[in-house]
Order: C-alpha cells, then structure tokens, then sequence
C-alpha cells in the first residue's frame, strides 16, 4: 500500500464542511486510553480547560495551566489517529493581546500537534481570532456561558433570556463567525438562541446545553461515562454509571487484599521446579 493511501486525520475544514452534512460529534478527551477507545467515534476530541475541575479538583477551570493543556494534548494526539484533536487555551493564555494568544496557541500546535485551539470570547475576541486564523492557526470558537469568566458572572447559569442576554450572544456568534472560526462551541444557551445563530452564521454550532437545534453536540467525557458526579448541569445525560463499578472494584480488591484471597497462584512468580 501506498503512504499516500493512508487514512488521515479529520482537519478542522473537514469539520467545518460537516454543516447541512449530518450532526457533528465531539467529547472531551484528557488521556491516551480513553483518547483511544474514543477514537474512531467522534469528529473531534476536545482537550478541555474542564480538565481542571475533572481530573485536578480545582472549584473552577481560572487555575487550569498551559502547562496541564499542553501534558494532556500530547497524550491525546497519542491515543488518537482519525479524530480531529482541538485543545482549549487556559484562562490567562490569551485575553492580554492577540499577540499573547498567537504565541500560546503556536505553542500548543507546535508541542502537542494538535490542528486547532479552542478560546472563549464573544466580539472582544474578534480581533483576536482573525490575527490567528490569518496565520495559520484554525481557531474553535466558543460563545454563551463561557466558564472562565467565572469570577465576573458569579456562576454557570444558562443564558439568552432575556433582550440584553440574546442581544449580546447573537453579536458575539456573528463576530466570531466573521472572524474565521472554523466552527463554533455554543455553551449553556436556550434552544430559540442556539437555533437563530445556527442559522445565521456559516460554520457549524457545536452544542453543550444548546439543544439539538446545533449542527453538532459536545460533552465532558467523565459526565456522559457517569465518572464525575460532583454535580450534574441539567444538560448531561450519564450514557453509562462507571462510579459504583468502580467502587465496587476498589471495594473488592480492598477486601481480596485483607483476606489474602488476592494475589492468588495465578499472579504469583515462582522458581522453576527441578
Ligand atoms: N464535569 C463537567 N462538566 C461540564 O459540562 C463542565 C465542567 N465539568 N467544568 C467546566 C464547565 C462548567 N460547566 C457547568 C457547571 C455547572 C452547571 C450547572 O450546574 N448548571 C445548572 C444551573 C443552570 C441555571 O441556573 O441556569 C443546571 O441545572 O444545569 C452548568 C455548567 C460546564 N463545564
Ligand atoms: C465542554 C467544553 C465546551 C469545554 O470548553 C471544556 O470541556 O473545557
Ligand atoms: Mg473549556
């Protein structure tokens, strides 16, 4: 066979021409393993700043690093051959000037070899996301409830209800959109909102609490395994229960150990008779 015949990766303009094709689809990914069952179902792996509160316990992602970004997208591009990898920028990584942002997501691409990044912003970021796309970086957009801003909006409360909430998020879609985004994360946002902007802008909507009225849907992976249950936002749906496995699995191990039922013969090394 050919090197040329060889399946390649999902780009962000193969995501982008997704839209009117059929509903797109994305999860968060964190890790080589889970990266590598994931793999060859979804469009796109999202290497999220939610890593933070997922995987670290932190109350909110304000704490996330470029550092843990960059670790974790090097181990998703190694679990991950057919999907897309799109890792976040972290809070602080790129809001200074559009400067800083092109220095981070240079280095995000060139360290974990990852096609695009993810930033949240509305029309303050505009700018930002043309200077990016405009050099060779494909920018994910994300609008709506936007998780780093945490300490400004006092919490993670679903938007559009009201004129100056649509006003405000509709802007934000459409600058984004002019701006060059090859696609756009709508987050926390009610159905008639998630609806107008799908229809309005040209790339595709990525949905998480947007309705099905997105071109495409997103989820935290630990949420839809059932393994993060902390809390549940209305819009998560847990596709399997993993957390009593596994505490049933540590229980056992725990109990096996104290009964010295557990290493038995077949774990155990030993000298070679005769
Ligand atoms: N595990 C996990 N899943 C997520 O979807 C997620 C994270 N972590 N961390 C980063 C952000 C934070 N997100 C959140 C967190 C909480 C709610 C929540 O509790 N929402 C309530 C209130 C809604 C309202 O008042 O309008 C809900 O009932 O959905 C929503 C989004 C979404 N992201
Ligand atoms: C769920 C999405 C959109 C995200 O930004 C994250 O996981 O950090
Ligand atoms: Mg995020």
């Amino acid at each position: 066979m050919s090197v040329h015949t060889a399946k390649r990766r999902l780009a962000p303009a193969d995501i982008k021409a997704l839209k009117g094709e059929r509903p797109i689809v994305s999860l968060t990914a964190y890790t080589t393993p889970v990266a590598k069952l994931m793999d060859q179902h979804v469009d796109f792996m999202l290497v999220g700043d939610s890593l933070g509160m997922v995987l670290y316990g932190l109350d909110s992602t304000v704490g996330v690093t470029l550092e843990m970004m960059i670790a974790h997208g090097q181990a998703v591009m190694r679990g991950s051959s057919n999907a897309c990898v799109v890792v976040d920028l972290p809070f602080g990584s790129y809001q200074q000037s559009k400067e800083q942002a092109f220095a981070t997501a240079a280095r995000v691409l060139k360290e974990t070899g990852c096609s695009a990044i993810k930033l949240e912003g509305g029309a303050e970021m505009a700018e930002t996301v043309h200077f990016l796309t405009q050099r060779g970086i494909p920018v994910l957009g994300h609008v709506g409830l936007m998780p780093q801003l945490i300490n400004t909006t006092g919490g993670y409360r679903s938007l559009g209800r009201n004129d100056k909430e649509v006003d405000k998020i509709r802007k934000d879609a459409a600058a984004i959109d002019d701006a060059g985004a090859f696609a756009i994360v709508i987050e926390g946002t009610v159905e008639p909102l998630a609806r107008e902007i799908t229809g309005a802008v040209k790339v595709p909507t990525i949905g998480i609490g947007a309705s099905p009225a997105c071109d495409g849907q997103v989820l935290v992976v630990d949420d839809v395994l059932g393994i993060f249950t902390d809390f549940k936002p209305r819009f998560v749906k847990h596709f399997a229960n993993l957390a009593p496995l596994m505490s049933e699995a540590f229980a056992t191990y725990a109990q096996e150990v104290k009964a010295r039922s557990f290493p038995g013969p077949e774990h155990t090394f030993q000298l070679k008779k005769g």
